[in-house]
C-alpha cells in the first residue's frame, strides 16, 4: 500500500498495512525551520503568501514522514476574511478588536466568497495538491469555538460572555451560530474544490459545554453543516477537546472521523459513537516531553487499542508543544509504522 492511501483508506474504515500518523499543529514553533522563517513574517503574512505558507505546510511531511500534511492556518483566517478585525499576538492567540455583543455586531461578519476573499488560502492548496505525496487536509474552527472568540475578544477560561449570550439571547446566538455555519460550509467545500482531500472542523472548546446545552444550542448547527457537506468527496474529521460526554450526540451526526483528546479511551470512545466513524487521536501531547519509554508505552497502548477495529488514525489530544523536540515526533512516528505494520501482520489484520 502506498504511503498516500493510508490516510483516507483509515478515514473510510477500510483495513490498511499500518497505522496512518499526523499531529494538529505539525507545523509551528517546536520546528527551527519555522522560528526561522517566523522571524521575517507574521503568522497572518505566512498565510497570505502562498509559496512560504506551502512550504511551512510540506515541512513536517518530509521531516516527520506522517501520512497527511495539515494546511498551515489558523482558524481566525476565514474570520478575518469575514471582515472582522482580527490579530494573533504572540504567545496569546487571536485578539479581536471589536467583539460580538450585540444584534448589530452581526453585521462586521459578512458572507464569504472563498475565491474573492480568501484567494491567496487557495492558491496554496492548489500548489500544495502539485507537491503533495500525501493528503492534503484543509481545516476550519467550527462555529462554538469560533463564537468563543468572537464574543469573548479573545482566549478564555470559563467562556463567561460567551454561555451568556447563549442562555440569555438565544436569538442572537443562532443568528451568529448560522452565519458561522454558512462560512464553514462554504469555506469547507472551496478547500476541497482547490484540492484538499479531507477537511477536520475544530470545535476545539465545545467540551466547555453540558451534553443538554450542546443539544441545545449547538447540535442543529453541527448538524446542518455536517448534512451540507454530506455530498463533499472528502471525509469530514470533528475534532474537540473534552468531549467525552458529548460522543453520544455526535454519533448523530455524519461526519467520517471523530478526534478524541486523552481523556478518554480509543474503545469507550468507540462504545460512545458507535461503529459507523473512524476514531482519530489521542496521546496526551505532554507526554512528548516525557522520556522515551514513557512515549513507546503510552503509544502502544493507543496502537494496540486502535488495531481493535479498522478505522484509526493516529494523532495526539490536542496540537504539539512549542517545547517539543523535532527528533520526538519523528522516532514516534517511524514507531506508529513499524509497530503497527508488525502487529496488523502478526494478527492477520493486514489490508
Ligand atoms: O489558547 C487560545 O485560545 C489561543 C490559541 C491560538 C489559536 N491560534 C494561535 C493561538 C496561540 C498559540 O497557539 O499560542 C496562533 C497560532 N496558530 C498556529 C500557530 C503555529 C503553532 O502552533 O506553532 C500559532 C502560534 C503563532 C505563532 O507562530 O507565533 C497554527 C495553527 N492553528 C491551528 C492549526 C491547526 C492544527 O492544530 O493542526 C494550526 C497548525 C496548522 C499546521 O500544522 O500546519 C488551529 C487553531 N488555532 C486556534 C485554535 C483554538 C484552540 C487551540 O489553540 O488549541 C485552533 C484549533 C486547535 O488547535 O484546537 C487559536
Amino acid at each position: 500500500m502506498e504511503r498516500n492511501e493510508r490516510f483516507l483508506y483509515a478515514c473510510n474504515r477500510a483495513p490498511v498495512d499500518q497505522i496512518p500518523v499526523w499531529y494538529m499543529r505539525q507545523a509551528g514553533r517546536y520546528q527551527p525551520e519555522y522560528r526561522k522563517i517566523r522571524e521575517k513574517y507574521s503568522l497572518m503574512e505566512i498565510c497570505e503568501i502562498p509559496d512560504v505558507c506551502a512550504e511551512v505546510t510540506l515541512l513536517p511531511v518530509q521531516q516527520l514522514g506522517v501520512d497527511a500534511a495539515i494546511l498551515f492556518s489558523d482558524i481566525m483566517i476565514p474570520i478575518k476574511a469575514m471582515g472582522c478585525q482580527v490579530d494573533i499576538k504572540g504567545g496569546y492567540g487571536p485578539v479581536i478588536e471589536h467583539p460580538i455583543r450585540q444584534m448589530s455586531d452581526l453585521q462586521k461578519l459578512r458572507r464569504v466568497e472563498p475565491e474573492e476573499d480568501l484567494p491567496k488560502t487557495l492558491e496554496t492548496i492548489r500548489i500544495l495538491r502539485r507537491e503533495l505525496k500525501v493528503p492534503l487536509i484543509g481545516f476550519t474552527g467550527a462555529p462554538f469555538t469560533l463564537a468563543s472568540y468572537l464574543v469573548e475578544g479573545g482566549p478564555s477560561r470559563n467562556y463567561l460572555k460567551t454561555k451568556s449570550m447563549m442562555f440569555s439571547s438565544p436569538e442572537l446566538w443562532n443568528a451568529l451560530m448560522d452565519r458561522l455555519a454558512d462560512m464553514v460550509i462554504t469555506y469547507a467545500r472551496a478547500q476541497v474544490e482547490a484540492g484538499a482531500e479531507a477537511v477536520q472542523m475544530f470545535d476545539s472548546w465545545v467540551g466547555s459545554l453540558s451534553p443538554q446545552d450542546y443539544r441545545r444550542y449547538v447540535f442543529p448547527t453541527m448538524k446542518r453543516i455536517a448534512e451540507g457537506l454530506s455530498d463533499l468527496h472528502a471525509p469530514l474529521i470533528y475534532f474537540g477537546v473534552n468531549t467525552a460526554e458529548l460522543l453520544p450526540i455526535w454519533r448523530e451526526l455524519s461526519v467520517d472521523v471523530i478526534g478524541i483528546d486523552w481523556r478518554i479511551s480509543i474503545p469507550e470512545a468507540r462504545n460512545r459513537v458507535g461503529s459507523s466513524f473512524a476514531i482519530q487521536g489521542n496521546l496526551d501531547p505532554a507526554i512528548l516531553l516525557a522520556p522515551w519509554e514513557v512515549i513507546e508505552e503510552r503509544a502502544k497502548e493507543i496502537l494496540d487499542q486502535g488495531m481493535e477495529k479498522p478505522g484509526f488514525i493516529f494523532n495526539l489530544g490536542h496540537g504539539v508543544f512549542p517545547e517539543v523536540r523535532v527528533e520526538t515526533l519523528q522516532r514516534l512516528t517511524e514507531f506508529v509504522h513499524t509497530y503497527s505494520s508488525n502487529r496488523l501482520r502478526e494478527t492477520g489484520r493486514m489490508a
